[in-house]
């Protein structure tokens, strides 16, 4: 049996063929459903191994973006009973779960993430409005060695570009802050060129606290990202294409095909073939 990624869509999502795809590259059968699907029980979550929340404009980011959708995971009821109840049997089940962008926004407005203690019902964090408003651009990213996320391990930086208008994560007090560091929660930092944290804009997009791009949960298998790593799923995606295919001509090196993205589900794959499969 293969590994089976899951990738959610419906209301206003609009990342979801690239989601599945960049799936697809790193190895995994992925199949797209609309949620109401998922709620409907067309689709079993306990098939699959990795499940996707992708980017987009849920319910047109009223209320904020993501909230309508996180209150409609955390509300509706499936014929076996509340889907928050599969969501989390999922996780305790040992397997993945990724959000981007409005994904991301989802599983933070829901409490899943970082769902401290295991109390994934909980929101302790928000994703506001951008200091700067609305940002298309790709940004430099600095992975925290001390995370413990499952779908960043191996990598130590990412470039890839980011689209949101409400990115700025923003931990609800100084306490949650310092938790999502004292346990390796954060993931990812947007950086300057250098690849060193900064707050300074546009390095950083949005003004998240922190520089914050990206956390986990406790276990490392729930994960989230404002960035989009499905949106560099092959090296024709990167801005400076033509400049590296010169640089890696003159250094007589072949360029990789791949995105740099792809690693991320190369990662979730690989742990499920190992653990879940
Ligand atoms: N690209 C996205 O997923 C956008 C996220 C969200 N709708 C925002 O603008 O903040």
């Amino acid at each position: 049996m293969g590994v089976r990624s899951l990738v959610l869509t419906g209301y206003g999502i609009n990342c979801e063929m690239e989601t599945a795809y960049a799936s697809e590259l790193a190895g995994a059968e992925a199949t797209i459903a609309h949620i109401n699907d998922v709620i409907d029980g067309k689709y079993d979550l306990e098939d699959y191994h990795i499940l996707n929340f992708p980017g987009g404009f849920s319910y047109g980011d009223d209320l904020g973006s993501g909230k309508a959708f996180a209150n409609k995971l955390l509300y509706a009821r499936t014929p076996s009973g509340p889907m928050i109840e599969q969501i989390l049997r999922f996780i305790e089940d040992g397997k993945l779960i990724i959000g981007i962008c409005n994904g991301f926004q989802i599983l933070v407005k829901m409490g899943l993430l970082p769902g401290f203690d295991g109390n994934y019902k909980e929101q302790t964090c928000t994703v506001f409005y951008n200091d700067k408003g609305f940002r298309d651009a790709w940004v430099y990213l600095k992975l925290n060695p001390a995370s413990k996320c499952v779908f960043t391990r191996g990598i130590e930086r990412m470039y890839l570009p980011i689209r949101h208008g409400e990115g700025k994560f923003i931990p609800g007090d100084k306490s949650v802050l310092d938790r999502l560091w004292r346990n390796g929660h954060v993931v990812m930092q947007y950086a300057d060129e250098g690849y060193r944290p900064t707050m300074e804009f546009p390095m950083n997009p949005n003004g998240s606290v922190d520089a914050i791009a990206g956390i986990c949960d406790e276990t490392g298998r729930v994960f989230g990202l404002m960035p989009h790593p499905e949106a560099f799923n092959h090296i024709t995606n990167h801005p400076h294409y033509a400049r590296l295919c010169q640089e890696h001509r003159r250094k007589g090196e072949p360029l990789p095909e791949e995105g740099d993205g792809i690693r991320i589900w190369r990662n979730a794959v690989e742990y499920a073939r190992e653990k879940l499969v």
